[in-house]
C-alpha cells in the first residue's frame, strides 16, 4: 500500500472538507493508496506521539457540506522559521523543514497534498524543494493566491458579506446614517470589491487603492439634503487613507508580522474629524467570513480541487498547485503561484465596471 499525508494549514475556510472528501473518492477507486490526514496542519505528525487519521470513504461522507475542517488547522508554527525555546528561555527561529521531510518518509508516506493558501503553499515549496513529492491546494476566502482565477471559500465569504450588507442598507437608510463594513481580505480588497458590486454599495476601500479623505467627506456630503440620506461603505481590512498607515496590531509570535482588524473605527474617526456630522456606525464582520458551511459554487470548486489533486498524485506529477484557470481545473508549478500576491487591479476591468455603477474608491 501506498501512503498519502492530507493536512489544511493557514485559516480555515469554507470549502476544505470538500476537497479531503474529494481526494479520499478519487483515491478509493485506486487499490494501492491509503489516505491519511494529519491533524493541525503538519503538527499532527510533528508531534510525538503523532496525531494522524485514517480517512476512508466511512470518515468523509457527507462532510462537504460541513465548514471548518475535520483535520483542524493552524496559522502558527511556522515550520520554515519554528519557534523553538532553547534552555535559557530564548526562542530561536529553526527551519524544520528537513526534518518534517524525514518524518514523513519515516511514516511511510510517499506523498502529501497540502491544502493552504500563500502561507501555507511557501511551506509545500519548501518541502517539495527538499525533497518530498507534494501537491498544493488553494483555499482562502482572500482570493488572494496568484494562477487561480478563484479559491475555494471566497464566494461563501463574499455571500455571508453581502447578505450583512444588505441588512446594514435597511437600517442605514431608515436612521440617514453612514454605515462602514468592514470585511477580510488581507493586503487584496477582493471581498471588499465583490460585496460592494453585489450590495451595490456607494463606498468601496480597499487597499490597492489609498482613498483621499477629503473626496469621501464630498462623496458623502453629496448624499446627503437637508441632513437626510445614507452611505453605505464596505471596506477591507487592509485599506489605508493616501499617506496614512494600515490599521493593525502586532501579530502574535511565530504569525504574521501584523494583525489587521480595526480599520472602520479609524475611518469613522476621520470622517467625523473631517465633518461629518451625520450619525456613522461601524460593523467588524470578522471571522463570520470564514465560518459556516460553504455555498454550492464553493463545494463544485472544492470537490474538483480535491480530486484533481489526488490525480496529479498519481500522475506522480509534484510540485504543482491545482488551480481553476479560465474556467479550466489544471495546475501550475506551486513555485509560479507563490512568486506573486493577487492583488485586484486598480485599472481592471471589474474595479472599471464597479465605478461604472457609481461605486466610489476613494480616489
Ligand atoms: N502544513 C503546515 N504545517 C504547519 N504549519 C502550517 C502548515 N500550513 C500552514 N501552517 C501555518 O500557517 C501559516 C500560514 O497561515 P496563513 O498565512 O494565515 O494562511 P494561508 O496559508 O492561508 O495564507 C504558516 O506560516 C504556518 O505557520
Ligand atoms: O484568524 P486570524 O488568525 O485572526 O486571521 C485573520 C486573517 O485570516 C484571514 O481570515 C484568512 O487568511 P488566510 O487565508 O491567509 O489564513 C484573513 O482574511 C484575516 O486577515
Ligand atoms: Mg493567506
Amino acid at each position: 500500500m501506498k501512503k498519502l499525508l492530507v493536512a489544511t494549514g493557514g485559516g480555515d475556510c469554507p470549502g476544505l472538507n470538500a476537497v479531503i472528501r474529494g481526494i479520499v473518492k478519487r483515491a478509493s477507486k485506486e487499490e494501492d493508496w491509503e489516505v491519511w490526514g494529519s491533524f493541525e496542519a503538519l503538527n499532527g505528525l510533528m508531534e510525538e506521539p503523532t496525531r494522524l487519521i485514517r480517512l476512508d470513504k466511512k470518515t468523509v461522507a457527507g462532510i462537504h457540506v460541513k465548514g471548518g475542517t475535520i483535520l483542524g488547522t493552524t496559522n502558527k508554527g511556522n515550520p520554515m522559521n519554528y519557534p523553538e525555546k532553547q534552555a535559557d528561555g530564548y526562542i530561536k527561529y529553526i527551519n524544520r523543514i528537513p526534518w518534517l521531510v524525514d518524518r514523513l518518509k519515516e511514516k511511510g508516506f510517499e506523498a502529501l497534498i497540502n491544502i493552504g493558501g500563500d502561507g501555507s503553499q511557501a511551506i509545500s515549496q519548501a518541502m517539495f524543494e527538499a525533497g518530498m513529492p507534494v501537491v498544493g491546494v488553494p483555499k482562502t476566502i482572500d482570493n488572494d493566491l496568484n494562477s487561480t482565477d478563484f479559491t475555494f471559500g471566497f464566494q461563501t465569504a463574499v455571500q455571508t458579506a453581502s447578505e450583512s450588507f444588505d441588512r446594514l442598507v435597511t437600517t442605514a437608510s431608515s436612521h440617514h446614517r453612514v454605515m462602514i463594513m468592514e470585511v477580510m481580505g488581507r493586503d487584496a480588497g477582493w471581498i471588499a470589491l465583490y460585496t460592494a458590486i453585489s450590495g451595490g454599495a456607494e463606498i468601496c476601500l480597499i487597499p490597492e487603492i489609498p482613498y483621499d479623505l477629503q473626496a469621501l467627506v464630498s462623496k458623502i456630503n453629496e448624499r446627503y439634503v437637508d441632513g437626510r440620506g445614507f452611505v453605505n461603505i464596505v471596506i477591507a481590512e487592509g485599506a489605508k487613507a493616501k499617506d496614512g498607515t494600515i490599521t493593525a496590531t502586532k501579530g502574535e509570535e511565530g504569525r504574521h508580522a501584523v494583525r489587521l482588524g480595526g480599520v472602520c473605527y479609524a475611518l469613522s474617526q476621520q470622517l467625523k474629524d473631517a465633518g461629518i456630522t451625520a450619525d456613522i456606525r461601524e460593523t467588524v464582520l470578522g471571522h463570520t467570513q470564514r465560518g459556516g458551511t460553504p455555498i454550492a459554487y464553493d463545494r463544485v470548486i472544492a470537490s474538483v480541487f480535491g480530486v484533481t489533486a489526488m490525480e496529479l498524485v498519481l500522475a506522480g506529477k509534484y510540485g504543482e498547485l491545482v488551480v481553476l484557470k479560465n474556467n479550466q481545473y489544471t495546475s501550475v508549478p506551486i513555485k509560479e503561484a507563490i512568486s506573486a500576491y493577487n492583488y485586484v487591479d486598480p485599472k481592471g476591468t471589474l474595479v472599471e465596471a464597479a465605478k461604472g455603477l457609481g461605486i466610489f474608491f476613494g480616489d
